[in-house]
């Protein structure tokens, strides 16, 4: 298997530029929703009409797997809790459940590479992933089996109605490779790039510096070829996670992307298909430091500065119904015309 993706389209320029001249003519002050016009204008673009039609089906894949890495004391927690959130999204007690009941989209957990004997549903590509700073993370083909599994994760989901994405991640230890993606892709140092993920105390702080370290003297040789670095650095849930944003922008199906690790896997479907990311809009901004250089790699600025550093699409999720605010003005509006309300002196 070679993973190809076909040349992605910018969203729809027609619909942009008639969105922008709509926004001209509602019952308003011109330009005073400020982002929430340019976020419109986004939507317009990507749904290819203007007015765009609010969203019905919003819908969260979480990505679940471990990572070979959080054996050697880089998270505060250990890695059996991975399974057990995969148990507790399925009953509705996480967060991200509890943040997408309010607002109003639905949450899907895949098992891509829990480390447990028993797998929910038949997504696994393996048990956990190998611990990058030794080894690598995924062979060549589990790495294309992983991304083959989020490309056919969007297309179930887009022939099933959703009409946003939003990736979420589940996995104690993500954030090691994540910082390490990034910074290899980004040119940064690994202190840098390192955070606190769940909270690690300063000697876990230290170790986890020299993983990610370790890992980036792994991954520097492989940039150019993004199939072999996330087989080398990344985890089958995240190599799944590139292959879904990368899809989601060939299905022309807009995204709202959630913290560091999403941005991580997200830095990576850019090079997979270059383009994607104008089907993309950056939910929140995570404290994860390795976050920020992700966005502006990417050119995207976060809707959202909330000190979330918790993953699971949580923060992409609070950020949904700004998106579904800015494209019901533009749908459901009066215009000047229409209220009789008179335009500029
Ligand atoms: C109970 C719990 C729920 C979570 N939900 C998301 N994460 C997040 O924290 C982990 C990443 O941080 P690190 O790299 O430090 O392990 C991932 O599991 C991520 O999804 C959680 C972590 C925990 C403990
Ligand atoms: O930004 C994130 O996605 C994040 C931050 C800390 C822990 N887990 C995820």
């Amino acid at each position: 298997m070679t993973i190809e993706f076909p040349p992605v389209e910018p969203p729809n320029e027609d619909a942009r530029r008639e969105a922008v001249a709509r926004h001209g003519v509602l019952t308003k002050p011109a330009g005073s929703l400020g982002k929430l016009e340019e976020l419109g204008v986004w939507v317009a673009a990507c749904q290819g009409v203007c007015p765009p039609r609010p969203f019905t089906r919003p819908r969260v894949i979480v990505f679940a797997g471990d990572h070979g890495v959080a054996q050697h004391g880089v998270s505060a927690y250990p890695s059996e809790v991975t399974g057990q959130m995969v148990a507790n999204f399925l009953a509705g007690g996480a967060a991200v459940n509890v943040l997408a009941t309010v607002a109003g989209a639905t949450v899907r957990v895949v098992d891509v590479s829990v480390d447990s004997d028993t797998s929910v549903g038949d997504s696994k590509v393996r048990r956990g992933s190998g611990s990058i700073d030794r080894e690598d993370a995924l062979t060549r083909a589990e790495a294309e089996q992983a991304i083959e599994l989020g490309r056919k994760l969007v297309d179930d989901e887009v022939d099933g109605g959703a009409d946003v994405l939003i990736a979420g991640d589940m996995g104690i230890g993500n954030t090691t490779p994540s910082a390490v993606l990034i910074a290899a892709l980004t040119g940064s140092e690994p202190v840098a790039v390192v955070g606190r993920g769940t909270g690690v105390d300063d000697r876990g702080w230290m170790r986890k510096t020299a993983a990610i370290r370790d890992a980036l003297r792994r991954a520097r040789p492989v940039i150019s070829d993004p199939v072999q670095l996330l087989a080398t650095s990344s985890g089958a849930d995240i190599a799944a996670m590139a292959g879904f944003l990368a899809q989601a922008a060939v299905r022309r199906t807009p995204v709202i992307l959630d913290g560091v690790v999403v941005g991580a896997a997200a830095i990576v479907a850019e090079e997979l298909a270059p383009g994607a990311r104008e089907w993309w809009v950056a939910g929140h901004k995570s404290a994860e430091p390795a976050h920020a250089l992700a966005l502006n790699h990417l050119s995207l600025e976060p809707l959202l500065d909330f000190d979330l550093r918790l993953g699971e699409g949580s923060g992409a999720v609070a950020a949904f119904p700004l998106v579904a605010m800015a494209t019901k003005v533009l749908a459901e509006m009066a215009t000047f015309d229409g209220a009789g309300v008179s335009g500029p002196a």
